[in-house]
């Protein structure tokens, strides 16, 4: 039988230090996300990292959690439970699909367990991702890797490793952004905010940076903005390396000395909105944006569970699997 395991990053239990110390040790020992030697990086994840980064964290994730819980865990579910929905109804049949977490709960061991006992055999994965990136859909891979290795019998597995040309993704992104520009004059620059990687993955052959490049030029396209009108940049840095540049911060701080004075930002590389979009985006950059003369700024919201991305991700996932229908 025929299921789906949707992932994500994953998310703290709750919005408290004790919480955010358990997710962010799993998260932050995983080598694809931080490869500084082991013995050197124990010392600093548990000497200093751990001991300060918890409560800071915690404060923040507080500034957004909901009744449902944290932003990413709520919305993911939505669209899990809409995947399957339209999935079934696209193939006439019951199509188990399950949400697996990178990091934290529901865990992806128990979302493989959870589809192994539904009697799947054939598994397609889904990471969340539209940009490939070692630091994230190769380390889903490292983990659905861990979790079938104990078992006899492993069942046939496919992968979507990215989707960032995918035309219903583009599509709906660009949809998305004219609604929400409905009704007022659109901004004087668009700003696609990406998560930043450490530059040197990207030396080291990781293609996330020219994705991020390609989906905003296909958004932009559809849009037909003129390339003064949009600009990309990275956000949410962590550690002393160089990142991925420009940094969104910098940039929305010296955009109004250069004459622009209302911008738009939009976060095409997060499916769901969580606490990099809507406290360091929606409420952080903007308060920088406007302390540094920016007039208008307005965070434009990921696709979350909105039908054209449900329809885009049922799609992908359709094409995927045909060969496996009998
Ligand atoms: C330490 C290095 C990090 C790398 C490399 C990194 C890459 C990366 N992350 C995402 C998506 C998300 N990251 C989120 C939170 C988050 N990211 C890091 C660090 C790195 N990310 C940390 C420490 C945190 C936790 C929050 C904090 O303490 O600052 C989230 C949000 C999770 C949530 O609960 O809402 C997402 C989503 C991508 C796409 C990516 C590489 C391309
Ligand atoms: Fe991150
Ligand atoms: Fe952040």
């Amino acid at each position: 039988m025929l299921g789906i395991l949707v992932t994500n990053l994953g998310t703290p239990d709750a919005p408290t230090p004790k919480a955010l110390r358990r997710y962010l040790a799993e998260f932050l020992w995983d080598r694809r996300v931080v490869d500084v030697p082991r013995p050197l990086w124990w010392l600093i994840l548990n000497g200093f990292i751990l001991r300060t980064r918890p409560r800071r964290s915690a404060a923040s994730y507080r500034k957004v959690w909901t009744e449902e819980g944290s932003p990413l865990m709520a919305i993911s579910r939505r669209q899990t439970d809409k995947i399957r929905t339209e999935l079934s109804a696209r193939l006439r049949r019951e199509v188990p699909v399950v949400l697996g977490m990178r990091y934290g709960n529901p865990s992806i061991a128990k979302a493989l367990e959870e589809l192994h006992g539904q009697g799947v055999d054939r598994l397609l994965v889904l990471p969340l991702y539209p940009q490939y990136s070692g630091s994230t859909t190769a380390s889903t891979l490292d983990a659905i890797a861990a979790a079938v290795r104990r078992q006899r019998d492993v069942p046939g597995l496919r992968f979507i490793r990215d989707y960032h040309t995918d035309s219903g993704y583009l599509d709906a992104m660009a949809a998305s952004i004219l609604e929400a520009r409905e009704g007022r004059p659109a901004a004087q620059r668009l700003l696609f905010s990406f998560h930043g990687t450490p530059l040197r993955f990207r030396s080291e052959g990781d293609p996330y940076y020219q994705q991020c490049l390609t989906t905003a030029r296909g958004i932009a396209e559809r849009l037909a903005l003129k390339s003064a009108e949009w600009q990309v940049v990275f956000q949410s840095r962590f550690g002393r390396e160089e990142w991925l540049r420009p940094y969104a911060d910098e940039t929305l701080v010296r955009l109004p000395g250069e004459g622009i004075k209302s911008v738009d930002v939009v976060c095409p590389g997060f499916s769901a909105d969580c606490l990099e979009t809507l406290e360091e985006i929606a409420e952080e950059n903007r308060h920088l944006f406007l302390s540094a003369g920016g007039e208008s700024y307005h965070y434009i919201p990921a696709l979350n569970d909105r039908s054209d991305h449900i329809k885009a991700l049922a799609g992908l996932i359709e094409r995927n699997v045909c060969s496996w229908l009998d």
